[in-house]
C-alpha cells in the first residue's frame, strides 16, 4: 500500500472533489462561454479570496519548519503578487469593474465561508493545517485546469485564467505542496490527521460552493 496522505485526504473528500474539478463553470470557461456577468462576479469575489490566500501563504512561511520550505512558499507569493495580480487588473479593466468592487465588494456567502476557514487556519492552525487548506485550493485548481483542451478561448479573461492554473511552474508548485503535506502528515498523530481531513473536506466544500455561487 503506497497511498499517500494527500491521496487519502482527497479520496475521503468525494464526491465533492470530483464535482469541483469537473464543475460546469470550468467546462464553460474552456469554450469561453461563461457569461460576462458570471465571470465578473466570480473574479471580483476571487480577488478577495486571493487576498486571504496571500495572508495564508504568509502564515505558511512563518510556520514552516525549515528554510527550503519557506523558500518554496515564497516563490508562490511572487506569482500571486505579480502575474496573477496583473491578470486581475487587466481582467477588471476589460470587464468594466469599478473601483469599489475591486477594493471592497459586497462578499458572497461562499466567499465569507472560505475567508473564515482561511483566517482560522491562519490564526490558529498548525503548519500541517495551513498546508491542507493551501493544497485544496491549488491542487483542485490544477486539476480542473489540466482538463482544458489544447485550443483555448480567444478572450484572455478566459484563457489566462486557465493557463495561470495549468503551466509547468504551477504543476511543480502543486507537486511540492502535496509532497510537503505528505512529509509533514507522516509525523502527525491520529487526532491531528483527523483535523486535517476535516479541513480538507471543508475547503473542498468551499471550492464547490464558490463555483456554484457563480453558476446558475
Ligand atoms: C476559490 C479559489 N480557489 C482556488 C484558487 C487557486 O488559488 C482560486 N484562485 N480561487
Amino acid at each position: 500500500m503506497t497511498e499517500t496522505f494527500t491521496d487519502w485526504l482527497r479520496q475521503r473528500s468525494e464526491p465533492d472533489w470530483t464535482a469541483v474539478i469537473g464543475h460546469p463553470f470550468t467546462q464553460a470557461l474552456f469554450t469561453g462561454q461563461v457569461p460576462a456577468d458570471s465571470m465578473r462576479s466570480y473574479l471580483v469575489q476571487d480577488f478577495q479570496f486571493v487576498d486571504d490566500f496571500l495572508a495564508l501563504l504568509g502564515s505558511g512561511i512563518a510556520k514552516a519548519d525549515r528554510y527550503s520550505s519557506r523558500l518554496a512558499i515564497a516563490g508562490s507569493v511572487g506569482v500571486v503578487t505579480s502575474e496573477e495580480n496583473t491578470y486581475f487588473r487587466r481582467a477588471f479593466d476589460a470587464l468594466g469593474v469599478g473601483e469599489s468592487d475591486r477594493v471592497r465588494p459586497e462578499l458572497d456567502e461562499a466567499t465569507v465561508a472560505f475567508r473564515e476557514l482561511m483566517r482560522d487556519a491562519n490564526e490558529r492552525g498548525s503548519y500541517a493545517e495551513v498546508l491542507t487548506v493551501l493544497t485544496v485550493a491549488e491542487w483542485s485548481y490544477l486539476e480542473w485546469a489540466v482538463r482544458a483542451p489544447d485550443a483555448l478561448p480567444d478572450d484572455f479573461v478566459h484563457s489566462e485564467w486557465i493557463t495561470l492554473h495549468n503551466n509547468p511552474d504551477f504543476q511543480a508548485w502543486v507537486r511540492w505542496l502535496r509532497g510537503e503535506l505528505d512529509r509533514v502528515g507522516a509525523e502527525l498523530d491520529e487526532r491531528e490527521r483527523a483535523r486535517c481531513l476535516r479541513l480538507f473536506q471543508q475547503a473542498t466544500r468551499c471550492e464547490l460552493d464558490f463555483f456554484n455561487a457563480h453558476w446558475p
